[in-house]
């Protein structure tokens, strides 16, 4: 089965529309209402090859032998200093929950913290890696995350100076494969794997990495829930040291190989925030923090002055040794002697003598001293204010305008929730305001694509001549579109040019009514989503009338005797189209969800099927351009396209548009999503009866 082509231009289109991106397979479906705004973007975790061969001459290609392995149970503490190891207990505990030590309260906010994990990633450049710990680009490590789930000889030493940690992934999880859960194995990690590649490349360079944590890391000393804290920055390390080894694992060969980091804190930062333990001392958030102008050095300076850092491991000769029978060189990590650390030689987690590594072990003294490092030249760690390279009064729909911000009074990093500036979730200051207006026009040039105004439909769908309907002293034009098995009905309502003028005007109201909180556009909670601490969906949006549960509730709601003009006009023009199109509503619209896509933002894949709601939504387009994909549901696509990609209609909705899905199938057998090409505001419209829940 194949999908129709067809060309809409309509007589009234002088415009030219881009060709649409055919949907990504990778949308979720069935979500409510969105994704976060870090959906694969320029800066997000990457999977690129590394392009040098960073790869250190101690460290081999991986395989490890099937030998014998003890297990290491104990902790320990290295003399003179308290060492905080996490193999407090045998490995095979690290597997269950622990009970966890009582930790001091935070005596302080860290210099820069957050809440949710979104917060972290929309405002800090350093690590924008909603999933995994390790956060790379372009296979440079810019973060590591230090979580919950720590492993044999994880080490939090010198008051965090040095730590030790494993990178890179492949621990036990649990997968959805054909609708049921199934638990996927530790494995061994490989030196290719692309984090422990990349983490091996900063470690030959020497690249400084921000170290952050989450309140479930156990070793660092302080609770950071204490303070309302989810994650912290620690602060710009180097990696002085990495090795494989192996740990126990729960798997059938009862261990798995893993790469090992040794992070060193970079001194020139001075000392570490959490070591000033008294609440009167201040800890001087402005230190490194960038000037208004931006006091970061040029990639190509900071490049010259990491290559020429070097590390003195060699000044002591039992540091390192070579293995006599593969050749390569390892650390002396442990006490208990030098083990060959390649995990593709025969020696490999065997000391001189062949015999296997002691169930016990502690780290050597020479091994824990701090490394010297010459030439440490550190970027700032603190985000650079949003929008700085903007002059004041610019637009402020760029996807630049949709960053994070640092609070430099709390250290609290806040999405931007608020559509009219940034503020502190923490103690409310703001940065920043609304920019110059954007108008319908801005936009026209984006749609200059010879593959304008083509959409697309499944063969089994109808799509009778489309009908003239008279709009006061103009004409628009309606295209329908039948779905099979009487599921309903799509409609696409289009205008002259001419009829367009009290879009553009609804388009300029909004926005000035959300300048200043006269309409108040936010970004709210996701109900459902897996991410540390709240989710926001990426858009702005505001609700009149009714509560809409998918988006705030009756928090985000404002009745209509209230309601911001934008809104009763962008309804009343709702309204006034379909009459005109001779489209049937039983019962008048008494909601309206209006939501505000910044560039780049967009609403996944989701149906209005919320138990109450009319048969007839519809939605009226103001401003950027936007594709509207439908889908089958999951339910229904597996019984009826079962080996097709599911999508069925695409429609292409510009300025002044309005879709009118009728028809209650249309929400419980498709889902549907907009993919904005620029700025843009959508105004949808809804009934919503007393049953709705
Ligand atoms: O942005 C749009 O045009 C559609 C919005 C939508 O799908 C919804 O509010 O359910």
């Amino acid at each position: 089965m194949g999908k129709v082509i067809q060309d809409v231009a309509t007589a009234y289109r002088e415009d030219l529309v881009p060709p649409a991106e055919p949907v990504s397979e990778s949308w979720e479906a069935g979500n409510p209402h969105d994704h976060p705004s870090h959906e694969p973007q320029e800066e997000e975790e990457s999977d690129e090859e590394q392009t040098s061969s960073a790869i250190p001459t101690h460290i081999l290609a991986p395989q490890a032998q099937d030998q014998t392995f003890s297990e290491n149970p104990g902790d320990h503490q290295v003399t003179g200093t308290v060492v905080t190891v996490a193999n407090a207990l045998p490995d095979h505990n690290l597997f269950y929950p622990r009970p966890m030590l009582p930790r001091a309260p935070l005596p302080r906010y860290p210099p820069i913290w957050a809440e949710s994990r979104q917060e972290v990633c929309e405002s800090f450049d350093w690590f924008r890696s909603y999933q995994g710990g390790v956060y790379f680009m372009k296979g440079q490590v810019k973060g590591y995350l230090l979580g919950g789930f720590s492993a044999s000889r994880d080490l939090f030493h010198n008051d965090g100076r040095l730590i030790i940690s494993h990178g890179g992934g492949k621990a036990e999880s649990i997968h959805k494969h054909n609708g049921l859960l199934e638990t996927l194995e530790a494995s061994d990690q490989m030196e290719e794997d692309k984090s422990v590649r990349a983490l091996l490349g900063v470690y030959r360079t020497k690249r400084p990495v921000a170290l952050l944590i989450d309140e479930n890391y156990k070793l660092f000393p302080y609770d950071l829930s204490s303070k309302g804290c989810t994650y912290a920055v620690l602060g710009w390390y180097y990696i002085a040291h990495a090795w494989a080894e192996y740990q126990f694992a729960s798997n059938t060969v009862g261990r798995v190989v893993r790469y090992k980091f040794a992070f060193q804190w970079c001194e020139s930062q001075g000392q570490p925030w959490w070591m000033f333990s008294s609440p009167e001392d201040t800890f001087n958030l402005s230190h490194g923090s960038p000037s208004s102008t931006n006091s970061m050095p040029p990639v190509d300076e900071l490049t010259i002055c990491m290559e020429n850092m070097t590390v003195n491991t060699l000044s002591d000769p039992e540091s390192h040794r070579t293995c006599q029978l593969c050749g390569y060189s390892s650390p002396t990590v442990y006490e208990q002697g030098w083990m060959c650390l390649q995990p593709d030689c025969p020696l490999f987690w065997r000391r001189e003598n062949g015999e296997e590594a002691p169930a016990y072990l502690t780290y050597s003294q020479v091994f824990l001293r701090p490394v010297p490092l010459l030439g440490e030249s550190l970027q700032s760690i603190y985000p650079s204010p949003p929008g700085i390279e903007q002059p004041s009064g610019d637009v402020t729909t760029t996807r630049r305008f949709c960053k994070g911000w640092h609070c430099s009074k709390c250290g609290r990093l806040s999405s931007r929730y608020k559509w009219e500036h940034w503020e502190c979730r923490h103690i409310q200051a703001t940065y920043g305001g609304h920019g110059r207006f954007r108008f319908a026009y801005e936009f026209k040039h984006q749609t200059t694509d010879k593959n304008w105004g083509q959409y697309w439909y499944h063969e089994e769908i109808i799509k009778p001549l489309c009908v003239l309907f008279r709009s006061g002293d103009t004409f628009g034009t309606r295209s329908t579109f039948i779905l099979p098995h009487g599921r309903g009905r799509i409609h696409m309502l289009t205008m002259n040019p001419r009829g367009n003028r009290l879009a553009d005007e609804i388009f300029v109201q909004y926005q000035d009514e959300a300048k200043d909180g006269r309409l108040r556009f936010r970004r709210w909670p996701m109900r459902a989503h897996k991410c540390r601490g709240t989710l926001l969906t990426n858009y702005f949006s505001q609700n009149t009338g009714e509560p809409y549960q998918y988006v705030g509730g009756s928090e985000n709601t404002v009745p209509f005797d209230q309601s911001p003009k934008a809104v009763v006009k962008a309804l009343n023009l709702i309204h006034a189209r379909i009459r005109e199109a001779s489209i049937e509503l039983q019962n008048p619209f008494n909601e309206i969800l209006s939501a505000a896509y910044m560039e780049e933002q967009k609403m996944a894949f989701h149906s209005d099927s919320e138990r109450g709601l009319g048969p007839v939504v519809a939605s009226l387009s103001l401003g950027a351009s936007a594709c509207m994909y439908f889908r089958l549901h999951a339910r229904y696509a597996f019984d009826e396209m079962p080996d097709e990609n599911p999508l069925v209609l695409k429609l292409f909705l510009r300025h002044g548009d309005v879709v009118v899905m009728e028809g209650a199938g249309v929400q419980t057998c498709y889902e549907h999503t907009v993919v904005p090409l620029n700025f843009r505001i959508a105004a949808t419209a809804r009934y919503i009866g007393s049953d709705h829940q």
